[in-house]
């Protein structure tokens, strides 16, 4: 275990603070980006427990290039094969291009500057930069030299560096540029910093303006010293240097103290030119500079940093690959998590500040003017460094209402009334407790689905609307006489909706549509809803525009409710499904009433809502007169049960009135038949075996076509007159199980009798003949027939 001192000044030094008077970075501002140097692949690498590859060195390269960084740290080629190897490749691939300055390191050493220039033979443009540490820590501890011997150092192997590179400029057509670094510049004493590269430009002899100006690269080796102390160095050292237009003062921080950014901006505003860094901070110890982070800074000020990170996961996926280090979540601009927001106040105000800046856009746009980004909580665009929306808002314990109520809107398009806002967060928020995690857009949709039954047919709810007509009615009874003219039209909802995966058929009269499917609720189910809150909002544009509705629904005995919505093309059908939406949450597992119809004397039921619960439970679309005589089979059961029937009665009824679907014995039944063509080529003639009575006959008819022929053969075993009055048929079924169903009307008259007898029969069979056939069968067997004797 460690030991932190009381008192640490008895161990560490303060730094010395320069007396700088009347200091003018304070009062500067960014007015352009700095020219920008990469160093990732001399110090960034330098500092990798395991240096880069030579392919991944050369893929980082091209990353370098593509970024637009036309200066770029290749190489410190004495120091292995692997870096001299490096820089050749480069060259003799042509890697390199034209308005790219390599640059590559030396220490003030004879053999590993000869080395160097060795290295970069045939390149086209080369900065070599070389160095020398120059303060009192490093001169005694390091060089045993002194002041003037570490002077006496830099300038002569500068006079080398000029003289090589004279050299290689005549021989391989190279243009040279010389950077020297005063290494550890931040805790030497900066008259002699000074002093030391007045002496190397003398030595270098070529300084000039443009492309020839020296590079004095100022390095905070270490970061000792907070950066407003760094800024004054380089503000002294710009202030100070003589033939400044000659010179390119360049920074190279590192972060030790973790102000390294800090230190680069201050120091820019200070004078610097010029900024040697990593990707991401790369480098020795805490890193360098972080050439992404100060490029962005700028960015964000509207300066150009020309430099593109357009694709900044891109250039993650590929600096952590070579260097095998990862981006931290919360790095600046960066992180994987930095464009995120947990908490409730953020999310809400960038939900607000998103609406808000469409508004504000649209109307920029409309005036021609830029669309500026104002944000909250965010100082950037995500999606100018390619990157989506979606991370930004992520839903955990600590968020609120207007972050779900953003994801929903993002990726449903629902925009969420205030009110069921805070319904929905409840449930979000109960999960994410429970849960104890994140809840990602996946599992809020979800919710939202379950909750709402909104979306896919595997969402529906107990309730689920299929089809609805709305009639308008006049209002029953006027309120005053005298305002007959004013007087209400109300609404009236017919409509089939699914209850328990059963198709029912409802009825319900109200103000509006809404209105009158609560009371059809009312009516049949029992459940007791009033309207307390509509909104709707239109989603996407013309032809597939949708309405989306929202319907806060409120219990007659309490103060609960609950909340609805419905999406449909028509605006109508949105209210009525976000209805069901909200009753679906308000009945939940609660067991809902039989439904019935009330069907006695003076009820609202007719024989239409019988042929619908027919078609609902039946598949069988009964004909118009076949309606109403069934209906008067309905109400003489109606009688028995206080004039009400349940759903259930009615079908249970139809089938074993006209034997459908049920076994049951007919007086007449058709065991099989032959049709048979006729001497008149316009009739048919029919052979029926059948039963009659349980004795089985053979009887043949002639007629306009099977059923008429069918019944001319019956007629010989009856006494009176059969007709037929009215024949329908349809099919039932899909596929392979498709069958044909007939309705038939027949009409007997027999002589003693005052009346005519009318009855309708039913028949199916996959042949449509036979069913027709069956269909009349069924219809006589109904009748009181008075038979001849076999
Ligand atoms: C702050 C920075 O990032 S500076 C760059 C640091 N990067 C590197 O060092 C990586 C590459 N370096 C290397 O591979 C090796 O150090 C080499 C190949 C350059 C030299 O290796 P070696 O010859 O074995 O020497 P070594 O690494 O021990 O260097 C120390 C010697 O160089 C001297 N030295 C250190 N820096 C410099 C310099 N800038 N100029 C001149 N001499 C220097 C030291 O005084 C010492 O000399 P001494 O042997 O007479 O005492
Ligand atoms: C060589 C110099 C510039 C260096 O890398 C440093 O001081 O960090």
């Amino acid at each position: 275990m460690g030991c932190m001192l009381i008192d640490p000044s008895y161990k560490y030094k303060s730094y010395i603070p320069l007396q700088l008077e009347s200091r003018k970075w304070p009062s500067s501002t960014f007015k352009k980006a700095p020219i920008w140097l990469s160093t990732d692949l001399r110090d960034g690498n330098q500092a990798l427990a395991n240096p880069m590859t030579a392919d991944q060195k050369l893929t980082f390269f091209r990353l370098l290039v593509k970024c637009g960084f036309k200066e770029i740290e290749i190489a410190y080629p004495a120091a292995s094969d692997t870096d001299f190897s490096f820089v050749r490749y480069l060259i003799e691939h042509n890697e390199i291009p034209d308005d790219v300055w390599i640059q590559v390191l030396t220490p003030a050493r004879e053999d590993l500057i000869r080395r160097t220039f060795e290295a970069v033979e045939g390149a086209k443009h080369v900065i070599i930069h070389m160095y020398n540490a120059t303060c009192a820590l490093f001169r005694e501890v390091v060089f045993h030299n002194s002041q003037e011997q570490t002077i006496e150092l830099a300038a002569r192997h500068t006079a080398l560096v000029r003289d090589l590179s004279n050299q290689y400029a005549v021989s391989r057509d190279t243009k040279f540029r010389y950077e020297y670094s005063p290494e550890t510049f931040s805790q030497t004493e900066i008259e002699f910093s000074v002093a030391v590269c007045e002496a190397v430009k003398d030595a270098w002899g070529k300084a000039d303006i443009g492309d020839d100006r020296i590079i004095f690269n100022l390095p905070a080796t270490v970061e000792v010293a907070p950066p407003n102390h760094y800024a004054d160095q380089i503000e002294y050292f710009c202030t100070h240097i003589s033939e400044r237009e000659k010179v390119v003062v360049s920074l190279h921080p590192h972060n030790d103290r973790g102000t390294g950014i800090a230190a680069a901006e201050l120091a820019v505003l200070a004078g610097a030119d010029r900024i040697e860094g990593c990707l991401f901070g790369n480098g020795e110890r805490t890193g360098n500079v972080d050439l992404v982070n100060l490029a962005l800074n700028l960015y964000t000020q509207g300066i150009k940093p020309h430099l593109d990170f357009s694709d900044l996961q891109g250039i993650i996926d590929i600096v952590t690959q070579c260097n095998d280090l990862p981006v931290h979540p919360r790095h600046p601009y960066a992180g994987e998590l930095v464009f995120t927001a947990f908490s409730g106040s953020h999310q809400d105000a960038i939900k607000k500040g998103f609406e808000a800046q469409k508004q504000r856009h649209a109307q920029n746009s409309a005036n021609g003017e830029p669309q500026m980004w104002s944000m909250p909580y965010l100082p950037i665009d995500p999606a100018d460094l390619g990157c989506t929306y979606e991370a930004v808002i992520r839903v955990n314990s600590q968020s609120g209402k207007g972050g779900i109520a953003y994801l929903v809107k993002e990726h449903l398009g629902l925009d969420l009334p205030r009110k069921m806002q805070i319904a929905f967060y409840q449930i979000i928020q109960a999960i994410a407790d429970r849960e104890a995690r994140e809840m990602r857009v996946d599992d809020i949709t979800t919710a939202f689905r379950q909750t709402y039954h909104f979306g896919a047919i595997k969402y529906e709810g107990r309730l689920a609307l299929k089809s609805f007509n709305i009639t308008t009615e006049p209002s029953p009874s006027p309120l005053d006489e005298d305002q007959d003219e004013i007087r209400d039209e109300h609404r009236r909802f017919d409509g089939t909706i699914s209850v328990d995966g059963v198709l029912r058929v409802i009825r319900g009269d109200g103000n509006g549509p809404i209105s009158a499917l609560l009371h059809a609720l009312r009516t049949h189910l029992g459940v007791n809803l009033t309207l307390r809150e509509y909104t709707e909002h239109r989603i996407g544009e013309a032809q597939s525009a949708k309405a989306a509705s929202y319907i806060e629904l409120v219990a007659s005995d309490s103060a609960q409710s609950w909340w609805g919505v419905g999406v449909d093309s028509d605006i109508t059908a949105s209210g009525l499904r976000a209805v069901l939406s909200a009753v679906n949450g308000a009945i939940g597992d609660r067991v809902l009433p039989e439904l019935k119809l009330s069907v006695g004397f003076g009820s609202s039921s007719g024989p239409t809502d019988i042929a619908d619960v027919i078609v609902n439970s039946l598949g069988l679309q009964l004909p118009r007169r076949f309606q109403a005589s069934f209906f008067e089979v309905v109400q003489r059961a109606g009688l028995k049960s206080g004039g009400q029937i349940s759903y259930d009665n009615i079908a249970q009824l139809f089938k074993e009135t006209y034997g459908y679907d049920v076994p049951r014995p007919a007086f007449f039944e058709l065991l099989s038949f032959t049709l048979e063509k006729s001497a008149d080529i316009s009739r048919r003639k029919i052979a029926l075996e059948m039963r009659v009575d349980s004795e089985v006959r053979h009887v043949t008819g002639e007629g306009n076509g099977p059923l008429s022929a069918a019944v001319a053969a019956l007629q010989s075993q009856v006494q009176g007159t059969l007709t037929i009055r009215e024949y329908s048929e349809h099919s039932v079924g899909e596929g392979a199980e498709v069958a044909a169903v007939s309705f038939v009307e027949l009409v007997y008259e027999v002589e003693g009798r005052p009346k005519k007898q009318a009855v309708w029969g039913l028949g199916s069979d996959s042949d449509i003949t036979a069913s027709g056939l069956k269909a009349v069968m069924r219809a006589a067997s109904s009748l009181d027939i008075v038979s001849k004797s076999a």
